[in-house]
């Protein structure tokens, strides 16, 4: 079975880690290879255009794909976006040059006629048509923040992460069209695939390294006299496991806890009486 992944670009490098945290790896092969073959067996990797992959794993051209939000929404490729990444975030804004006078949608409506340069047709027209505001969109595949410095149009809608790009360009970000972010997807009909079985555990290891961000697992030692103390030192929403250890009338007390919650957790606990605290990183936490 196959995957499709980012054949450059933002997404790649991160795409390429997740994998490997879920164990799939590429095997070395031909720098110039599309298809490459990875440590699990039977699985590919599948390079392609980020903006394509909707439409490609629509087509079915590969069962699983990395893209973005936003590209889904453009492509209108009628696939499942089936995980959520913590990476590719950003928001699709509507730009003007930094001079206008303007700050909500109600003053672009007042705008009549002016030509947007965007990569995202359909998420524009959907945006204009929704705020019924007259424009002219004009289609370019990248770069539309130099656009209106070269006269070629008024405004923009594009991607804004911190706003670095629009701010070098005399541009300034006034309303919100879409927020975008990486996602995981397949087409609507895998579940129906001769690779369903092997598709399913993919999207299970996968959802379980998005599960287990953030968590960490932490064992303790407790002395029979101090167990009562130090389990109800833990956050409520933690329920610990609790073995009896072979010797000394104590203890081992595991419990799973927010990266956050740490430093209030081993304070805690402590005070309560726990000792030789071991905090552990977890891999995957499969549901
Ligand atoms: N500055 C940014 N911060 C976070 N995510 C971004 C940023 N710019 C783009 N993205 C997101 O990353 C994904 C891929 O972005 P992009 O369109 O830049 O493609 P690319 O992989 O860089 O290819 P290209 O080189 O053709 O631009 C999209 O979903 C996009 O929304
Ligand atoms: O708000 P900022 O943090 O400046 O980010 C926004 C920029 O990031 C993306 O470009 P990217 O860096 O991917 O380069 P690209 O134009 O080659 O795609 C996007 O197309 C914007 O130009
Ligand atoms: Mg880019």
């Amino acid at each position: 079975m196959k995957i499709a992944i980012p054949n450059k670009g933002r997404l790649q490098q991160p795409t390429l880690q997740f994998l490997s945290q879920t164990g799939i790896k590429p095997l070395a092969s031909d720098e110039r290879a599309l298809i490459i073959p990875t440590s699990w067996e039977g699985v590919q990797l599948v390079l392609m255009r980020t903006e394509d992959i909707p439409s490609l794993v629509e087509a079915g051209a590969a069962e699983i794909g990395f893209s973005g939000h936003d590209y889904v929404v453009e492509s209108q490729a009628d696939v499942e976006e089936i995980i959520k990444l913590d990476y590719g975030k950003a928001k699709i804004s509507f730009a003007t040059p930094q001079s206008w006078k303007i700050s909500s949608v109600n003053d672009i409506r007042g705008l009549d006629g002016i030509r947007i340069a965007t990569k995202y047709y359909n998420i524009a027209k959907e945006f204009l048509d929704k705020n019924e505001i007259k424009a002219k969109i004009v289609k370019v595949s990248g770069a539309a923040e130099v656009m209106p410095s070269l006269g070629a149009c008024d405004a923009i809608i594009d991607v804004v992460s911190t706003g670095t790009t629009l701010k070098l360009h005399g541009l300034r970000p006034i309303v919100d069209v879409m927020e975008t972010y990486g996602v995981v997807i397949a087409s609507r009909s895998w579940i129906k695939s001769e690779e369903a079985e092997k598709i399913n555990l993919i999207l299970t290891m996968m959802k379980g390294v998005i599960s287990a961000k953030g968590k960490k697992m932490v064992f303790m030692n407790v002395d029979d006299s101090k167990l009562e103390n130090v389990i109800s030192s833990l956050p409520a929403m933690l329920s610990p496991a609790i073995s009896k250890l072979g010797k000394n009338n104590a203890w081992e007390v595991i419990t799973v806890a927010e990266e956050n919650q740490l430093p209030e957790v081993i304070a805690k606990a402590k005070t309560a009486g726990a000792k030789d605290i071991v905090v552990v990183n977890i891999e995957k936490v499969v549901k």
